[in-house]
């Protein structure tokens, strides 16, 4: 390719590639903050990074550099030399935050999730999934090893699903239906908000073992354990039956096609007649529209090369979602936008 008639690029365009190429130091310096705590340690009103040092084992200098590139990375403010508080978005790293995405930084800078993607390139070129070739295993074979990383993961989804679990109540009209299940339904989040806002419903949360750890800890704080259960299962074998909606959050995009066809004919064998699938995943324009939310810097995009190299899944186009619901006996009635949960839609199936 010869560029002597393109355009030269300028300063913002040589910034872009810098920035994105310190991308990973970024995620790193995140991690960092995470394990000394210095979002806790700092605090809303101004505090000395010697101080900040002191009370988290470290040096003075280094601590000092740190606070300043999170300065520069807008999680915390310099005041005066040598002293930061903590800006609202560096306040989300605080486990102590009722929104606090701490869990979610520690999952997604581990090396559990970050490994692979040094072998992105071998993953593109063969269609392995990476992880596998890496840890010897696949990735929630993995989780199910070591119980510590699941709970970190089942926290991270966790603290992911909050922005979902606000909006989704309100977002369907869930009145119609009697019981909900929510398939790889994770630690509870996501079908507790939607328990509580429709009391008339009850509901089952349906997960692995390891998935479940934490689920009936949900229920109970939210006052639910009378009208939700839990069911431990594997979703490639069956889905309990009982229910007139099935909730598919976040799970569809970890899977092959063919692994989501077995996953949707089982939730549509367990529907009874008038039932209804509920899928809640991004949904990929058919061009990458730079300024739409699913394009959101990025995320989405370089969530599919998540899954490509860690899991095996991808992120879907309608028509994607389309053939595969066709595939498992159902078809798409409808796909909304969920409003404060970008780039999330919903996507409604019902038996064909
Ligand atoms: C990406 S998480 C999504 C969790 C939740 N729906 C959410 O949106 O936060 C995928 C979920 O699928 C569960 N899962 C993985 N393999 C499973 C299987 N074979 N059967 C049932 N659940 C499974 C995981 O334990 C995890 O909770």
């Amino acid at each position: 390719m010869r560029y002597t008639d393109a355009p030269t690029a300028d300063t913002a365009d040589r910034d872009l590639i810098a920035r994105l190429a310190f991308g990973s130091m970024a995620a790193q310096t995140l991690r960092a903050a995470v394990r000394l705590r210095v979002v806790e340690l700092v605090g809303a009103t101004p505090r000395g990074a010697a101080e900040v040092a002191a009370a988290a084992g470290a040096r003075p200098q280094p601590m000092t550099r740190l606070l300043r590139a999170l300065a520069a990375l807008g999680l915390l403010r310099e005041h005066t030399p040598g002293t930061f508080s903590v800006t609202p978005a560096g306040a989300l790293l605080d486990p102590g935050h009722p929104d606090s995405l701490r869990s979610f930084v520690r999952m997604f800078t581990e090396p559990a999730v970050v490994r692979a993607w040094e072998h992105l390139d071998e993953g593109v070129r063969t269609g392995e999934v990476v992880f596998d070739t890496v840890f010897g295993t696949d990735f929630f074979g993995h989780l199910a090893q070591d119980p510590e990383l699941s709970a970190e993961f089942n926290a991270a989804m966790s603290q992911a699903v909050a922005e979902t679990a606000a909006a989704l109540p309100h977002a369907y009209d869930f009145g119609r239906f009697r019981a909900v299940t929510d398939v790889g339904g994770g630690d509870g989040t996501l079908l507790a908000a939607v328990l509580t806002a429709h009391p008339d419903l009850t509901g089952v949360v349906f997960d692995t073992a390891e998935g479940l750890a934490r689920t009936p800890e949900t229920l109970e704080r939210h006052g639910l354990a009378g009208r939700c259960t839990v069911h431990a299962g594997d979703f490639f074998r069956s889905v309990p039956e009982g229910s007139d909606l099935y909730l598919v959050k976040s799970v569809l995009h970890d899977w092959t096609d063919d692994q989501v066809v077995t996953i949707l004919g089982h939730c549509r064998r367990a529907l009874p007649p008038g039932g209804t699938v509920l899928i809640v995943e991004p949904v990929l324009p058919e061009v990458v529209d730079a300024g739409s939310a699913v394009a959101d810097g990025g995320v989405t995009y370089l969530s599919d090369l998540n899954m490509m190299v860690n899991i095996g899944g991808r992120e879907r186009t309608r028509a994607d979602f389309e053939d595969v619901c066709h595939r498992a006996g159902l078809s798409i009635t409808s796909v909304t936008p969920l409003a404060g949960a970008e780039p999330f839609s919903l996507i409604e199936a019902v038996p064909r």
